[in-house]
């Protein structure tokens, strides 16, 4: 491996010749060798570029930085915007706890990257862009992570997580619109009970992402606020006047979001409530998806010794030994990626309870455990519906079976002969292996006529059509 020589305040580092990070990014990866596959999210580094040419353009405006060093900073930042640079950034989430390591990567891979756009050679000549002065002018890591982490969980949510949720639950939607007149036998504690339909069934799915939805983007208003200005402890220290607002503008208008400056630097740089509050949100949405692929699962069942009541999707052969087997395998990764965003809830709200007086010290944690989970509901949503939701059907025969087979018909009598007579039905029936119907009629307690008439599965489903 060929080496350069690269400096900071501590001394001279060799570097990888061809790298464009310095001695700063060179301890890091030397003094955190700790699961290497845990990279930093490159949706993080891509924040850090939007905010950095942000900044410089701020600064120019400000009076505070050239127009040449402007420049270079943004063409740097763009190429990384660009996706040109991605193998420039080495470190771990496992390393300080501000990110500092990987704003100084950022900083450094700008520096001479401009230095390169320059014309210059990199390693050689004087840099013309200092990692410190210029590219991370008015600006600390205690500021630029958490705005780097907001950019980066804004964009997550309405570029994937939203459309994958959404589509998921226009999928669902769909089904229980054509499903609204299938009667089912209902099940409460995973026990028979009265009748509803399916399309009833389903609207209760609707209704859960709707929910979700609504609660994911009622986070968004609070994820909108941007640290950026507060630099060391929110103060502001080394800022120019009037760069807060201005800064958090830039950032708007290249991101296309709507990004303001917090109303309080104080708070965005010490607690991190607003990734908190959203992964809340997650979190309910994989409380939603992990209750519907279950019931999806089940409902699938057998196919020959399980409810059965509707067919799914069969996508792969399920078993290495079983032949002809066939899983329900969208519920199965849907679940665990459910699993996985509710543990991944936990290491947020352990992280948002280590704010210790001016900053919090969990910020590369959080930032990477809410990027996977919105990406994992996002994809998930999106891999359930394609390839499980879309082709669901019901199985109208053994529902109409498991229907006539119900004891729990019944309860259509409570109101005609009472609770006690009525129980007297069912148990008697149950005992015997015999019909509701039969029983009604031996115990004598109404005519076969009457049980026609008040014990209809279709009129005991209510009025209520998923509204
Ligand atoms: O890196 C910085 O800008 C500040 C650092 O996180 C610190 O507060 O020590």
């Amino acid at each position: 491996m060929e080496y350069r020589i690269e400096k900071d305040t501590m001394g001279e580092v060799k570097v990888p010749a061809d790298k464009y990070w310095g001695a700063q990014t060179e301890r890091s990866r030397n003094n955190f060798k700790i699961g290497p596959a845990a990279s930093m999210p490159l949706e993080i580094i891509q924040g850090f570029a939007y905010l950095k040419k942000a900044a410089a353009h701020a600064n120019h405006d400000l009076g505070v930085l050239s127009a040449e060093k402007m420049e270079l900073i943004s063409k740097a930042c763009d190429e990384i915007l660009a996706g040109k640079l991605d193998d420039q950034f080495p470190l771990v989430i496992w390393q300080t706890g501000s990110g500092t390591q990987s704003n100084m990567n950022v900083n450094e891979v700008v520096s001479n990257r401009a230095h390169v756009l320059a014309g210059n050679t990199l390693g050689e000549g004087q840099k013309l862009i200092h990692p410190n002065d210029d590219v991370n002018k008015s600006q600390s890591s205690n500021d630029t992570y958490p705005t780097a982490m907001h950019i980066a969980c804004y964009k997550m949510l309405v570029e994937t997580t939203i459309p994958g949720v959404e589509k998921l639950r226009d999928t669902l939607a769909e089904k229980s619109a054509a499903f609204m007149d299938v009667v089912k036998i209902g099940r409460t504690h995973l026990m028979d009970a009265t009748p509803l339909t399916l399309g009833q069934e389903f609207s209760g799915y609707v209704a859960q992402l709707n929910h979700g939805l609504k609660a994911l983007r009622n986070t968004l208003d609070h994820l909108s606020e941007i640290a950026l200005g507060g630099t060391a402890v929110g103060t502001g220290i080394n800022t120019p006047e009037g760069y807060a607002e201005l800064v958090a503008s830039k950032i708007a208008g290249f991101t296309q979001l709507p990004f303001r400056s917090a109303e309080n630097k104080f708070e965005a740089l010490a607690a991190h409530d607003a990734i908190v509050e959203s992964h809340g949100a997650l979190k309910q949405l994989a409380v939603s998806l992990n209750k519907i692929a279950n019931d999806i699962r089940l409902l699938a069942s057998g196919p020959r010794s399980g409810i059965g009541e509707i067919i799914i999707p069969a996508n792969e052969p399920g078993s290495s030994i079983m032949p002809g087997k066939v899983n329900p395998t969208q519920c199965e990764a849907l679940t665990m990626v459910c699993a996985q965003v509710i543990g991944n809830d936990v290491t947020i709200t352990v992280g948002g309870t280590q704010g210790h007086y001016e900053l919090n010290v969990f910020k590369p944690v959080m930032a990477a455990n809410f990027l996977q989970s919105a990406r994992l509901i996002g994809e998930a949503c999106v891999s359930f519906n394609d390839h499980c939701a879309i082709g669901i059907e019901p199985d109208l025969k053994n529902i109409k079976k498991h229907v006539n087979n119900s004891l729990m018909l019944v309860t259509a009598l409570n109101t005609h002969i009472g609770y006690e007579k009525a129980a007297k039905i069912a148990k008697t029936a149950h005992e015997n292996g015999t019909t509701l119907r039969e029983e009604a009629i031996n115990l004598g307690y109404l005519s076969g006529e009457e049980f026609d008439k008040w014990v209809r599965p279709a009129d005991m489903v209510g009025s209520l059509k998923g509204k």
